[in-house]
């Protein structure tokens, strides 16, 4: 595993949003992130234009993580950024895998829009996350779809429409956007996980419900009267 930027990567390091930072760091919230896709989808270039604002055009195929503070509803969010090549490995239940999915509170899943054998592989990916995250009995795994290159749009062979159905289906967010040409729509994948990671977190902590509470108070005592009979 690599934990910082590698050299063919851009060079940066975790940069502030917002410069002034007083107070906020009772709210800090520290969220781990894989970026999943098949080879040449822009895995690399939406998250370095996340991290950058900047498009750099080529980037190696180092799997490396990166550190970001940003500021997401006046609370300081703290990513690691796992960008990972694709690996057929996702679809199998291989250690590394397990590991990287066990890791990542939330997944960024990226196609391109001029590659449908990408858009295919997606589902697959969401199904093998979910199987894992299971456990956490979370309704939303926080998943968000991404078609990218929408610059490339005379060459597009998915719809807008089917990448919308797709995530509708899976309970996943989803959003288009263009790594090269705007780094807005980037920012708004990364805001939209955070929300998702917050709503799952959330959920978690939840008490139980006062139905069930009612129900479980209920079998207690109705099992006390048939006792006492
Ligand atoms: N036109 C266009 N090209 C893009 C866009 N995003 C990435 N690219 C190009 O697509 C190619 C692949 O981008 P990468 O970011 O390296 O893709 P990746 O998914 O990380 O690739 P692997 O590391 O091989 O898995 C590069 O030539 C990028 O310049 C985009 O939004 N529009």
């Amino acid at each position: 595993m690599v934990l910082s930027l590698s050299p063919s990567k851009a060079n940066f390091s975790g940069s502030r949003l917002t410069p002034d930072m007083t107070g906020l760091h009772a709210l800090k919230m520290d969220t781990n992130v894989v970026v999943l896709g098949t080879d040449n989808v822009g895995k690399s270039a939406l998250t370095v234009r996340f991290l950058t604002r900047r498009f750099i055009g080529e980037y190696g195929d180092i799997e490396s993580i990166y550190s970001h503070n940003v500021i997401v509803d006046g609370r300081e969010i703290s990513f690691n950024i796992w960008d990972s090549p694709y690996s057929q490995e996702l679809l199998s239940e291989s250690s590394a895998c397990e590991k990287r999915i066990h890791w990542a509170d939330g997944f960024v899943l990226v196609y391109s829009i001029c590659d449908r054998a990408s858009f295919n592989s997606v589902s697959k990916q969401v199904q093998s996350i979910k199987a894992q995250k299971d456990y956490l009995g979370v309704e939303k795994v926080p998943i968000v779809i991404v078609g990218n290159k929408r610059d490339l749009h005379h060459r597009r062979t998915v719809s807008s429409e089917e990448g919308r159905l797709l995530a509708l289906s899976t309970d996943c967010a989803f959003y288009e956007v263009s790594a090269a040409e705007n780094y807005h729509s980037v920012l708004l994948v990364f805001h939209g996980l955070v929300e998702r990671i917050r709503e799952a977190k959330t959920s978690l902590k939840k008490p139980a419900g006062i139905k069930s509470i009612v129900k479980s108070m209920s079998a207690v005592f109705a099992r006390k009267r048939t006792d006492s009979l």
